[in-house]
């Protein structure tokens, strides 16, 4: 470790403060532009010491887990930094991505997200001792921070996480740290565990006995069911869905309807529609409203949820789905040539060679969703040297204060 102070010079995409020494990157947590910092630097890693000059777009943290020092919780990066700097550094992420794409384009006004709206959550369980760790990782490391509040997710959740860190207790007590997956429904909590593949008999019972007393909605481990007292319902622009265990939903609900809204603005007028990646539904049942959709998804169980949702919803017009792998069999481009729009939403990794048959085909309109720039980026580069014209990107803060940031880009020919 070597004591030395630094100035930092920008913030870095894991929301980091980044200063230079000896020509090198050293990153410094909790550190903002324009501050200067005593640190402990070892290699590109430091531990902050104190900040001499702290930046005028310092905020204070709302969250008691947040901060400088060790057992810091990793959910967050950046509620140290002013609201309107943070949207601008996320702003920053999109087109920095873009840019080494060599796409220059205007980000639009990022849709904020308030605190307190988060709705799903995926928590890590650690038995020690006679008591159990429940909460996120902090930030860098496996170690558990136990988190008693949490500024970002909906009441609905933080009100019960002592019952749910005594129903992960459970399954954490054999020795293995087991992941829980909580989901704000609005029939209750959705709980799925995993981690572990079985439980012994007694626990099991004290853990379908908990949630039933709780009020909870589901308890399932992996993809088995435990106990379910209520099916779990999410509503995407007004269709009931039930979504499987564990199964990916956007993670806010005002998110989800923001980007909705966006995706069906833009393809409205279209015929026939291709939602790919659709996963349980969300923009396909939304677009069925206005057009014949056909919604493909690689998840078998996220495509009945979606079928059963379509078969129980007056209105839509013809929404056919596929299970398909997109990655390795892309829709190729002469089997969308009856199709005019499309909205593409992939996991972190990105559409690479889906984007490559959308721009060989006679699809007229895109609208491509991301969480991950980077792939976005490339992805984009492939529709633009494919004929396609990039008319908006819009910036969602779905995961606030923490790195990663949502995006829509909208593409016609
Ligand atoms: C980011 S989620 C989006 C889901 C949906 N659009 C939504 O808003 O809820 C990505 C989806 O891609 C699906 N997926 C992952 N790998 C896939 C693949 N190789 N082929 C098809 N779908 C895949 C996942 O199951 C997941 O539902």
């Amino acid at each position: 470790m070597t004591a030395r102070t630094v100035t930092i010079e920008s913030i870095g995409a894991q929301g980091d403060g980044v200063a230079t020494v000896d020509g090198n990157p050293v990153y410094v947590g909790y550190g903002l532009p324009g501050e200067t910092a005593k640190i402990e630097q070892d290699g590109s890693k430091s531990r902050l010491v104190a900040i001499d000059t702290p930046s005028p777009d310092r905020a204070k943290p709302p969250c008691p887990h947040f901060g400088p020092d060790g057992n810091r919780c990793g959910g967050c990066a950046l509620q140290h930094l002013e609201i309107g700097a943070y949207h601008s550094w996320k702003a920053g992420l999109v087109a920095n991505a873009l840019a080494a794409r060599g796409i220059e384009t205007a980000i639009a006004d990022m849709i904020p997200c308030a605190p307190g709206q988060r709705r799903r959550a995926v928590f890590t369980a650690r038995a020690i001792k006679d008591r159990t760790l429940f909460g996120f990782h902090e930030s860098g490391t496996h170690r558990i921070v136990d988190i008693g509040s949490c500024t970002v997710l909906s009441d609905g959740i933080v009100s019960e996480l002592a019952k749910l860190r005594a129903i992960a207790g459970l399954f954490a007590r054999g020795g293995k740290p087991v992941r829980m997956t909580v989901l704000e429904s609005l029939t209750g909590l959705d709980i799925s565990v995993d981690g572990i593949s079985k439980l012994p008999e007694k626990r099991q019972r004290q853990a379908v006995d908990l949630t039933l007393n709780h009020g909870f909605a589901r308890l399932c481990l992996g993809s088995e069911t435990l106990v379910e007292a209520r099916r779990p319902v999410l509503q995407f622009a007004g269709t009931n869905v039930e979504p499987p265990p564990g199964s990916f939903v956007q993670a806010s609900a005002h998110a989800q309807e923001r980007m909705i809204a966006i995706v069906t603005g833009y393809l409205q007028g279209s015929k026939s529609a291709a939602d790919l990646f659709c996963g349980c539904g969300t923009f396909a049942l939304a677009l069925a409203r206005q057009s014949a959709v056909l919604a493909v998804e690689s998840s078998a169980p996220a495509l009945a949820a979606l079928d059963h949702a379509a078969r129980h919803t007056q209105g839509l017009k013809p929404l056919r789905t596929e299970r398909r792998d997109l990655f390795r069999r892309p829709m190729m481009a002469n089997e969308l040539k009856k199709t005019d729009a499309v909205v593409f939403d992939p996991p972190r990794a990105g559409a690479q060679a889906q984007a490559t048959e959308l721009a060989a085909s006679n699809v007229q309109k895109i609208a491509a969703v991301s969480c991950n720039p980077a792939t976005l980026a490339r992805d984009l580069r492939i529709l633009i040297d494919g004929g396609f014209r990039l008319t908006s990107v819009t910036p969602i803060d779905q995961f606030l204060w923490s790195p990663h940031v949502e995006a829509i880009a909208l593409l016609e020919r």
